[in-house]
């Protein structure tokens, strides 16, 4: 178990972590979404050790982030946001530089270098130098180095930031086997639909606070409800009123009501005698990425 305990941070007058306290179950796969300067690469950083002024603590399997600082590192593998390879080397040479920064030699970095090299699908790139590398492949080895060391806890700052999606199936599938494997993976992600698919839990920060937290199931319950979403050109808020509460997106409507089945049926009749063809008119179920939006008012995508 990893409890976060009356986190604060500042940096001079900004406010960056607002006594944030929360706990992610071992063996879990945790989100942490919020928008750009929300406070998430503070937060890890925090949890890693890199930033050691700050306020409260972090209990890593009873340890603590500010007593057993050494211990702690040793359990964590931190992916950076920011890709940290040396580009003269090559993927072999990049996984040996940093598997002897966590103490591996002889023949068993030999082999971790062996197995992660499986794991990330560049088995056949080890020798080739890193300047050649897709981003993709770059943030396949940035995973790699961090997971040398067999860490129980895996930290990774927006894996996905800019990549193809072969990639990005290939950071899944590895995130999957990590926590198959046993680790406890902490992530965290501008893009909602990824942490809906891989994550079992969840955490919103916006501005330094924890604005919502618990398993995907309980947060997705207790926030979800059935919309109505509509889409024709031309049409104003003002025609929907009448059927629950509007709101406006790039695609179309999504009113809100208390029997969104009923209202639907209600306003194909009203469509229908008013020769009123919709583009699209169907029930729609809060996605993850609206309760953030309800939450905060904030939309991610904008933000990223
Ligand atoms: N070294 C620093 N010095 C001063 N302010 C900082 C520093 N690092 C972060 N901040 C500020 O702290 C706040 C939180 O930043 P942080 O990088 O943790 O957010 P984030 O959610 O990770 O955003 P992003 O997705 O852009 O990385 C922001 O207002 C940011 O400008």
């Amino acid at each position: 178990m990893i409890n976060v305990q009356g986190i604060s941070k500042r940096y001079g007058s900004i406010k960056a972590l607002n006594d944030l306290d929360f706990s992610i179950n071992e063996r879990s796969c945790f989100g942490l979404v919020g928008p750009n300067g929300a406070g998430k690469s503070t937060f890890m950083k925090i949890l890693v050790g890199v930033i050691d002024r700050f306020d409260g603590d972090i209990q890593v399997f009873n340890q603590s982030v500010k007593k057993d600082q050494l211990a702690v590192k040793r359990c964590i593998g931190y992916v950076p946001q920011d890709i940290c390879l040396e580009e003269t080397l090559t993927a072999n040479d990049n996984l040996t530089y940093f598997g002897r920064l966590y103490g591996l030699s002889g023949e068993h970095l030999r082999n971790r270098i062996r197995v992660v090299l499986e794991q990330i699908g560049l088995s056949e790139r080890a020798h080739d130098k890193i300047s050649k590398f897709s981003g993709g492949m770059k943030r396949r080895l940035n995973i790699g180095c961090a997971i040398l060391h067999e860490p129980s806890v895996i930290v990774l700052d927006e894996p996905t930031v800019g990549i193809d999606p072969q990639s990005r199936h290939s950071i899944f599938s590895l995130i999957s086997e990590l926590k198959e494997l046993g680790s406890t993976i902490i992530y965290s992600s501008h893009y909602m639909e990824e942490v809906e698919q891989i994550c079992d839990s969840v955490g919103f920060i916006d501005k330094g606070k924890l604005v919502e937290h618990g398993t995907m199931k309980q947060v997705l319950d207790k926030h979800r409800n059935a919309a109505i979403f509509v889409a024709k050109d031309g049409m104003v808020t003002e025609e929907l009123t009448a059927y629950g509460d509007v709101m406006q997106t790039d695609a179309g409507f999504f009113i809100n009501c208390a029997d969104p089945l009923s209202t639907m049926g209600i306003m194909i009749e009203h469509f229908r005698e008013n020769g009123i063809t919709p583009e699209r008119l169907e029930l729609s179920q809060t996605r993850l990425e609206d309760i953030f939006f309800q939450l905060t008012g904030l939309r991610l995508r904008d933000n990223g």
